[in-house]
């Protein structure tokens, strides 16, 4: 078979590389945006044995992107729809599907041990992070990757070659401090963030983190040489939903309460409003009768999807959703929010608004709430494909072992004469020789008090939710005692304890193992008390290097960076180069150079490797 001229010049497969493709065993994790690409590329470019794995079914509102799927396979399984498309390209493919999570104990180190590759088409971190230990644990390669937006990113990830998934710290996903959402919103967002945690004070799971009723303990509303309000305070703080269940959800009682009541107990916390505009609370009267009103009752969706609703209007929904979601609740325990509820999106706006309106903040369309409440930024079908391509063309180097020609490329938006913007890292990354993953001993410093937290909330808050574990064992060094088990019932008894009563004080270790991640890990505890109310519950350190670091930093003056970062931050700029380019139809040239500084790089069209959109 003659030479395959990839898009991008720099590559081309050679014959060793067809007979690779036609013998190996490819997996492909997630049949999404980017999964469909992929699984097209895989099958146009002579991949044989494929097989893939999604939890989720069909929806409509994949249909503008997902190509492999039409409006008759909405309700259906991804994996197999996307299975049976790809199969229409070429009859002799063999393909296996699986309905199902990839971090199901199902797929063990064994399952992953069967591919020569895999590659991940995911949308989450928990998920990217199990399947980049089980690559490592069965020592495949995986190639990541992921967009958002215009932006993209592909890496490869091969033990003992390169840098590992999580290897480097990703930044946490912002939050806002509570009092902030509970007192002083000043930004739509606030609001969208209190109306749906008052959604779960009302439907959902109970969490006591999401308390919608005024908030006393306020650093700033409280009054020099006065002590905390405590127990006047926080406004039928603990009963929230069975205040509404005793008062059978009745919409004007619910209303004057959160509009109304909570508003003027806010307006007693003077200081709160010396320096800013105090709000007005609002009755359900009021609300119903507001002047102002248009005529909105379209019944067509786009048109109320783009409205901003008036304030009458968000006070009917407000009655008529609830109403919905009480009945909706009446044979369940709790309703999980969902942005494609409509019920559930309906009263998020309606209450976002009326508190806006309360506040004098600008209130919005339901469009606009529904992609800040469901952190939606808009998916963009060539980055996609973009991606997907590049993914293809660095699997043709993995599968002849070329891991050094991997390095990770990014795909940027460029903002004036091209919409894209591909650039790779000169190299690849080595491991972290810290990281708490694929170091030889993985380690890690956890900072937890040891007084309150219980076990339970060690096993599920920091080593599930945070270190991402599936179902972890964990034995106290040197006593061997099992203080978590990942069998059933095993260690129940321990799950209310206090760590400190079972004996995880300052100074224990334990050794903690994931089974099916084939995943062990030292945890070296040190006790720690949170200062401020907006303190993390526990703190988690692979590197002692970086508490060092972070010591030093605090004696610098504020807002100033170390210079460990700010070196990074340039050595980073200086490994990046173009990765390739294609023709500039205005220029007509083909070059490969390497990149400016990004500051410099806007008008330079020449220094760009440009994909037209
Ligand atoms: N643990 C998992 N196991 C298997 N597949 C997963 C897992 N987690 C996520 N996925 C799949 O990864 C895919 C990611 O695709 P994508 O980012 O396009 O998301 P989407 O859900 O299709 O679209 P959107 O979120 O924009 O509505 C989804 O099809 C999702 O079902
Ligand atoms: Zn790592």
């Amino acid at each position: 078979m003659s030479a395959i001229q990839s898009p991008l010049s720099a590559l081309s497969v050679e014959e060793n590389v067809s007979d690779l493709i036609h013998k190996s065993r490819v997996l492909v994790v997630g049949a999404g945006g980017i999964g469909c690409e992929i699984l097209k590329n895989l099958a146009l470019s002579g991949f044989q044995d494929i097989e893939i794995i999604d939890l989720d079914t069909i929806d409509v509102s994949n249909l503008n992107r997902q190509f492999l799927f039409r409006k008759e396979h909405v309700g259906k399984p991804k994996a197999v729809v996307a299975g049976l498309s790809i199969k229409s390209y070429n009859p002799d493919l063999k393909i296996k599907t699986y309905h199902d999570s990839i971090t199901s104990q199902d797929y063990g180190v064994n399952f992953f041990k069967k591919f020569n590759l895999v590659l991940n088409a995911l949308d989450n971190r928990a998920a990217r992070n199990h399947v980049n230990r089980m690559c490592l644990a069965a020592d495949v390669p995986l190639i990541e990757s992921g967009t958002s937006g215009y932006s993209g990113q592909v890496e490869l990830i091969k033990k003992s070659v390169t840098q590992c998934y999580e290897c480097q710290p990703k930044p946490a996903q912002k939050t806002f401090p509570g009092c902030t959402i509970r007192n002083t919103p000043s930004e739509p967002v606030h609001c969208i963030v209190w109306a749906k945690h008052l959604f779960n004070q009302l439907f959902g799971e109970d969490d006591a983190d999401q308390d919608v009723s005024p908030d006393a303990e306020d650093p700033e509303a409280k009054v020099e040489g006065e002590h905390s309000a405590t127990d006047s305070g926080n406004v039928k703080r603990t009963s929230t939903r069975q205040w509404a269940q005793d008062i059978k959800y009745e919409p004007a009682q619910l209303f004057n309460k959160f509009f109304k009541n909570d508003i003027e107990y806010l307006l007693t916390m003077e200081n709160l409003w010396k320096t800013r505009k105090p709000p007005g609370p609002l009755s359900w009267e009021e609300a119903a009768s507001h002047a102002g009103d248009t005529n909105e009752d379209s019944n067509d969706v786009r048109v109320t999807d783009m409205q901003v609703w008036s304030v009458s209007k968000c006070a009917k929904v407000f009655s008529d959703t609830i109403g919905d979601l009480k009945e909706a609740l009446s044979d369940k325990s709790f309703l999980v929010w969902d942005k494609d509820d409509k019920s559930a999106m309906d009263f998020v706006t309606a209450c976002a608004n009326i508190r806006a309106h309360i506040f004098s903040i600008p209130t919005k369309s339901r469009f606009a709430i529904k992609s800040i409440a469901g952190n939606i930024i808009p998916a963009i079908a060539t980055a996609n494909a973009i991606i997907a391509g590049l993914v293809v063309l660095q699997a043709f180097r993995v599968l002849v072992q070329e891991y050094e020609k991997c390095p990770s490329v990014y795909l940027r938006k460029k903002s004036v004469h091209s919409k894209f913007l591909l650039a790779a890292d000169k190299q690849v990354t080595k491991a972290n020789p810290t990281c708490y993953v694929c170091s030889p001993q993985p380690f890690v410093n956890v900072f937890v008090n040891v007084e309150t937290m219980t076990v339970k909330e060690f096993e599920t808050e920091l080593l599930k939710k945070h270190l991402n574990m599936v179902a972890p064992d964990a034995v106290l060094d040197g006593k061997g005692m099992v203080v978590i088990s990942s069998e059933e019932g095993e260690t129940e008894a321990n799950d209310n304890k206090k760590l400190k009563e079972i004996g995880i004080v300052d100074g224990s270790i334990l050794k903690c193992d994931d089974f099916l991640q084939n995943y062990e890990l030292t945890v070296a505890i040190n006790h720690y008390e949170a200062k401020e109310k907006d303190d993390p519950l526990f703190k988690v350190v692979a590197n002692p290097e970086d508490l060092k670091a972070k010591e030093s930093q605090n004696g610098q003056e504020d807002g100033s960076k170390s210079d460990k970062k700010q070196n990074a931050e340039e050595s980073d700029e200086d490994d990046l180069m173009v990765v390739d380019e294609q023709e500039d139809p205005q220029e007509g040239s083909s070059k490969r150079r390497k990149l400016n500084p990004p500051d410099e790089r806007v008008d330079e069209d020449d220094d760009l490797c440009i994909v037209e959109a």
